[in-house]
């Protein structure tokens, strides 16, 4: 998984809150065979050696939070550093918004101590600093909680059942501080897509803007 071989001519990361559309997303341009879709790897933070790590950060985030985070942190790393034939990669979430958004917000919600922040900055940044982790796109699925709420409840993830509104609305306002208010570092520029539309009218927004995402060389290579 981290053998060292051709790295995609361009990355893009697709970036939003919890119940956005990102799947939707990533689905739409896993049809193309120049692009190689890499999936937010949940069904590792599922089962860890028999342990739910994601069930467990849920019910009892002070205890679970930071080890839930780190094994992210490494999940997302193989992503980032997994080469590919394909001219584009494109990855669910990143180890950015892992740590912009939902580390920022476990601490700032008290839900890790400041030890466990600060081992997690520090791992953070020696891997930013010393691993080939650059990106080249963000596209950030702007989406408004209200709506979302709803969706998760609709698409009912056993795990995701009991997150309180207030729990979307921070994570909503940490994406927003991020991409769209430039309030931390930001490793590539930013496509913002208004993702509060239903299906349909998505995936016509997703073939729209295909071009813009897949950057134009590759799109004129096809043609
Ligand atoms: C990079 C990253 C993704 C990610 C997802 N999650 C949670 C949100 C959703 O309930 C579930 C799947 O995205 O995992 C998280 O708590 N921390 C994360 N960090």
């Amino acid at each position: 998984m981290l053998e060292k071989g051709p790295k995609a001519k361009f990355t893009v990361c697709v970036e939003g809150n919890i119940g956005s559309g990102k799947s939707t997303l990533l689905e739409h341009f896993s049809k193309f065979d120049d692009v190689e879709v890499l999936q937010e790897p949940v069904e590792k933070w599922r089962d860890v050696r028999g342990c739910n790590l994601l069930d467990l950060m849920y019910k009892d985030p002070c205890r679970w939070a930071h080890t839930f985070q780190a094994y992210v942190q490494m999940t997302m790393l193989e992503l980032h550093l997994q080469s590919t034939q394909a001219p584009v990669k494109l990855i669910e979430r990143s180890l950015y918004s892992a740590r912009y958004c939902f580390v920022e917000n476990l601490y700032k919600g008290g839900k890790m101590s400041s030890a466990e922040y600060s081992v997690y900055c520090e791992w953070y940044k020696m891997i930013t600093q010393h691993l080939n982790v650059n990106i080249d796109l963000i596209v950030y699925l702007k989406t408004d909680p209200k709506k979302l709420y709803k969706r998760i409840k609709e698409r009912s993830r056993s795990e995701e059942q009991a997150i309180p509104f207030q729990y979307l609305e921070a994570l909503h306002n940490l994406h927003e501080g991020w991409l769209t208010e430039k309030k931390y570092p930001l490793p590539a520029p930013v496509l913002v897509l208004d993702a509060n539309d239903n299906l349909s009218t998505m995936y016509k927004k997703f073939e729209e803007h295909t071009s813009d995402i897949l950057c134009q060389k590759l799109v004129e290579q096809r043609s």
